[in-house]
């Protein structure tokens, strides 16, 4: 891979702290699956899953450390809140670049990311194409950080159903750096983005 073709997500690992980051996940939609109504013993399930943040804790870096060496290596690919095994918010989404420049990728989404009754929250989408939008701009060459973000909302975006997120970058006059992208339930646009991203890029901790 060339230093001006990134890569665009990091590939999750079935060890460490991906493996554990993946059930994480899987904890976090089976408790609001299982909510208020079930049978399962929450009082223990608590009292486990304290036990095991306790532990991580005790055995974390300090966060200066942390965010160092979160910021080396494959950076934000590793811990990013959209495609980063790191990250137990992350859906995840990988993203791939393509042929013609733009980049695409599908997830997924369950009920951690309900908006409307069934259908994903436009907050969660708008978090979904703001990165996406971002990862285009790297992957085209030029990037920055997001200026203004404007969304459109044509039809409900469905949970539990294959989405396809895409982007591409438009283009480059001088800072402004000009991108859109899409959320597609099969071949429906359910949302659209235009983004005017600014070349300007805050320095790595060190
Ligand atoms: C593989 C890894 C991929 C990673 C992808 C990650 C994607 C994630 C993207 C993000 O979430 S970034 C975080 C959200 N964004 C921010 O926090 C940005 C906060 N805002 C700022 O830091 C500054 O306002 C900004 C960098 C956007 C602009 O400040 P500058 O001082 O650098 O801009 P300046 O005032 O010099 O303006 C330069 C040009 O941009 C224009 N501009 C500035 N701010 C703008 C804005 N907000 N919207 C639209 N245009 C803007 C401005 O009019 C001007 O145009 P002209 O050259 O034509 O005069």
């Amino acid at each position: 891979m060339s230093p001006d073709r990134p890569t665009l997500t990091a590939t999750p690992h079935n060890v460490g702290v991906d493996a554990a980051v993946a059930a994480a996940r899987r904890v976090v939609t089976a408790l609001l699956h299982a909510g208020d109504g079930s049978a399962a013993a929450m009082a223990e399930v608590a009292s486990r899953l304290t036990a095991v943040a306790e532990h991580l804790e005790e055995h974390a870096p300090t966060r200066d450390e942390r965010l160092v060496d979160m910021w080396a290596g494959e950076g934000v690919t590793r811990h990013d809140p959209v495609t980063g095994p790191e990250n137990a918010v992350a859906p995840p989404l990988p993203l791939s670049g393509l042929p013609d420049g733009s980049i695409q990728g599908t997830v997924t989404l369950g009920l951690p990311y309900q908006g409307p009754p069934g259908c994903v929250h436009g907050g969660v989408s708008a978090l979904l194409l703001d990165h996406t939008l971002g990862v285009a701009n790297h992957w085209a060459g030029d990037s920055g950080m997001t200026g203004t973000l404007t969304l459109r909302y044509h039809r409900p975006t469905p949970l539990f159903e294959e989405l396809t997120v895409r982007a591409r970058q438009v283009s480059v006059e001088g800072r402004k750096i000009r991108t859109t992208g899409e959320i597609l339930a099969g071949d429906a646009v359910c949302v659209s983005a235009e983004g005017l991203f600014v070349n300007k890029h805050l320095p790595r901790p060190r």
